[in-house]
Order: structure tokens, then sequence, then C-alpha cells
């Protein structure tokens, strides 16, 4: 897939991160992360990011990488493009992207460099060396310290042609407006915020409507449902799915650090699609919070 290829990908549809399976001594489950991504992938998501940050990126070795990236690949092949997660030191950033294109996938998503804080210049210099090492196509990601300005993109997107999408997790919606503003269609845009059905109508109005949904990894059909009322102008539906299941489960999500990613393990679960435990520094959700969760998705997705 070419990087413009990847860029129309990010245009439009639902996007989704998988969450990575492990068995419960914390190994790679390549078994059931194929069968899960077997399950989603005819759900209708236009790109799933394997090993992205819902998919525990940050907790992942070196050694088992490259077999989850194939894992997806091979699975995906000819039914939904995969995207892969890369980030952290840029050394390691370009090893993984590397690796991924070897795998065969489509793109990465650029995760942040981690622990230090870093100039403009640090982060074009990090930016340029990972597109630079790779031919498929690059989506950087604004999220924690990692934070573009839209000069430092507009420089990086003039010397890297391959650098072709910008997925927000900041949520600062100035800092959104003057990206999508100075940038326009010199790259795709993605809402990537947690739970980021939440921002999905303001990031629309701002003029970048693509958002990728963590949920979707339990609750598949009520997460397009979402989407299509997003992408239609129904209010009424947004506002009821908001309503009866977001606020609360945000409520939930909200207990405790870590718990955007731990709140989804908890949800594939409860909806017979078990991942496996969180890894730390991450840490699953307590029985009285699974039950509350339980109730939720039983009002929107009935068993
Ligand atoms: O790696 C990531 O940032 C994500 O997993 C993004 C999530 O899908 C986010 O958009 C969400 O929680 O809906």
């Amino acid at each position: 897939m070419t990087p413009q290829d990847l860029k129309n990908v990010m245009s439009s549809g639902l996007l989704s991160f998988p969450i990575t399976d492990f068995h419960d001594n914390g190994d790679f489950n390549a078994k059931g992360y194929a069968e899960r991504l077997e399950w989603l992938a005819p759900f209708g998501a236009s790109a799933l990011f394997a090993a992205g940050g819902t998919g525990e990126y940050f907790s992942l070795t070196a050694s088992e990488y490259p077999q989850i990236i194939q894992t997806a690949v091979n699975t995906c092949r000819g039914k939904v493009p995969i995207i892969a997660g890369a980030g952290g030191p840029t050394r390691f950033a370009i090893e993984c992207a590397q690796a991924a294109e070897k795998a065969g996938a489509h793109g990465i998503l650029l995760m942040p460099h981690y622990m230090t804080e870093a100039s403009q210049e640090g982060l074009a210099a990090h930016v340029e060396a990972v597109c630079k090492s790779v031919n498929f196509g690059v989506i950087i990601y604004n999220r924690g310290i990692t934070r573009y300005t839209p000069e430092t993109v507009a420089r990086l997107c003039e010397r890297n042609p391959n650098l072709v999408g910008f997925k927000d997790g900041v949520g600062d919606i100035e800092g959104m407006a003057s990206m999508f503003l100075a940038m326009g269609d010199r790259l795709a845009y993605l809402g990537g915020l947690p739970t980021a059905e939440v921002y999905a109508a303001a990031y629309k109005a701002l003029g970048t409507p693509v958002y990728s949904s963590a949920v979707f990894n339990f609750i598949p059909k009520t997460a397009m449902r979402f989407y299509e009322a997003v992408k239609n102008d129904d209010q009424a539906t947004q506002h009821q799915l908001l309503k009866d299941f977001f606020m609360p489960y945000l409520k939930i999500r909200n207990r405790s650090a870590g718990y955007a990613v731990s709140i989804i393990k908890a949800g594939a679960k409860i909806v017979g699609h078990p991942a496996g435990p969180v890894r730390a520094p991450l840490a699953d959700l307590q029985a009285e919070e699974i039950e509350m969760l339980a109730e939720l998705i039983r009002k929107v997705e009935p068993v």
C-alpha cells in the first residue's frame, strides 16, 4: 500500500485498535489474537491498528513485536488494512517500523517517544529518522509529552512525502484547529482521544470527522451505530448512546489511571472474547467494576 493509499484509508470510516491477547502468565497468545481479529474484521472498521495504545504497545518486547504484527497481517490479509504501532526511542521505533514493513503492514502509527521532554527540533529529527527508514506511510501521534506544532509538521511534510497522517490524543481544540487549518488535505486526521466517541461530534464540526474506537473491541455493533449517527448528524442516537452507555462508562474508566485500556480487556471478556490480563504497569478492573460494565453492555448489546 502506498503512503497515498494509507492516507485514503484514514480519510473516512471508523478505525479501531484491537487489544493484544496474553496468556494468564502474560505471554503473547498468538492463537487468541488471530481469533480476535477474525471476529472483529467483518464488523466494518476501515483499518485496524495492531500493537497500538489499546494493544499495549508500551508493554511489548522487541522479540514479540514482529510476531504480533505478522499475526495481524496474516489474519487480516484481504479483509482490512493493518497499521502497526511503533514508537519509543528513535532507534527502537525504526526497528519496529522496519519489522512492520517487512511483515506486510500497511503503515505505522508513530507513538510518543516517552519519558523525556523534547524540543520541536528534537521531535522533528525523531519523526524524520523514522519516516526515512521505511517506504510505507507514517501517521504521527500527538499525545502526552509528544506534541507537535503546525510549523514542525509543515516542515516535516515538506521533507517526508510518506508522512500522511496526524492522530490527536490530546484534545486541545485550539491545537487541533490550528493543525487542520495549517495542513489542510496534505494530511489525514484521526481523532483518537481515549473513548473517542465522546469527542466525535466536536471533531467533526472542526472539519476532522474520522476517529478510532476502542469500545469497538467489545461492542462493535454499537460502535458502528454510533459512527453512523455521527456521520449522518443523527444527534438523537448519539445523545441516547452517550447517556445510556458512554457517560456511565467514563465513570468506571476514570476510577483508575490506565483503565482506558484495562476496561477494554474487561469488556472483551464480558462479551465472551477474553484477551487475558493487562500487563503491568496497568491493572485489571476490580470484580465490582466488571459487574458495572457488564450491566452497561447488556443495555446496548443484550445477548
Ligand atoms: O492507541 C490508541 O491511542 C488508541 O487505542 C486510541 C483509542 O482507540 C481511542 O480512540 C479510544 O479509546 O476510542
